[in-house]
């Protein structure tokens, strides 16, 4: 959460020359609502059978960049229609996470405690990360524009 994926993802696709689609965006495009209030009115287990929905279609329909939302991972067949795919993990440290975080509501899982419960979602999650991951990108230290290059050099891709 907060690592840039939107940032970089949107600076990669613009590299490349390619479209850029968000998950996240999908989801509340469709439904009409913030996520936090998916969460709130819904519950977490609602939202993660939306956002199954929108990776799949996202990913049938889509050829490009697509950001995938923070815990998408979660979801094992999520997780297996992402082999065979170019796949970047951005890492950061917990500090780095709650400068680009701060304290909103925006992010629902960090909403109370945010420095303690990014550390457990990053213990219970990171095997995930690792699983899916092609590549490791960390971003701590480093500009958007910094970041985007790294991923550029691990992908080994070329530009546009
Ligand atoms: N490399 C960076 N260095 C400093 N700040 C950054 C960097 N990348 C992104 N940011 C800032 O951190 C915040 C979160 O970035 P962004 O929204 O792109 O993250 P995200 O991973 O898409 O978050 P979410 O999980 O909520 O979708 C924004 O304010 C953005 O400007
Ligand atoms: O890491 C997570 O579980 C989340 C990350 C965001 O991208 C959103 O999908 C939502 O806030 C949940
Ligand atoms: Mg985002």
């Amino acid at each position: 959460m907060g690592v840039g994926k939107s940032t970089v993802g949107q600076l990669l696709a613009g590299r490349l020359g390619v479209g850029f689609r968000d998950t996240d965006d999908d989801i509340v495009a469709a439904e009409g609502r913030a996520i936090s209030d998916i969460f709130v009115e819904d519950g977490e287990p609602a939202f993660r059978a939306l956002e199954k929905e929108a990776v799949r279609r996202a990913l049938a329909e889509h050829d490009g960049v697509l950001a995938l939302g923070g815990g998408a991972i979660l979801d094992p067949d999520t997780r297996a229609l992402l082999a065979g795919e170019r796949v970047v993990h951005l890492s950061m440290d917990v500090e780095e996470a709650v400068r680009r975080t701060g304290l909103g509501a925006a992010r629902p899982l960090l909403a109370v405690n945010p420095r303690k419960q990014w550390r457990e979602l990053m213990e219970a999650r990171r095997h995930l990360y690792e699983e899916v991951a092609t590549a490791v990108v960390p971003t701590d230290g480093r500009t958007p524009d910094e970041v985007t290059e790294a991923v550029l050099d691990a992908l080994e891709l070329k530009e546009a």
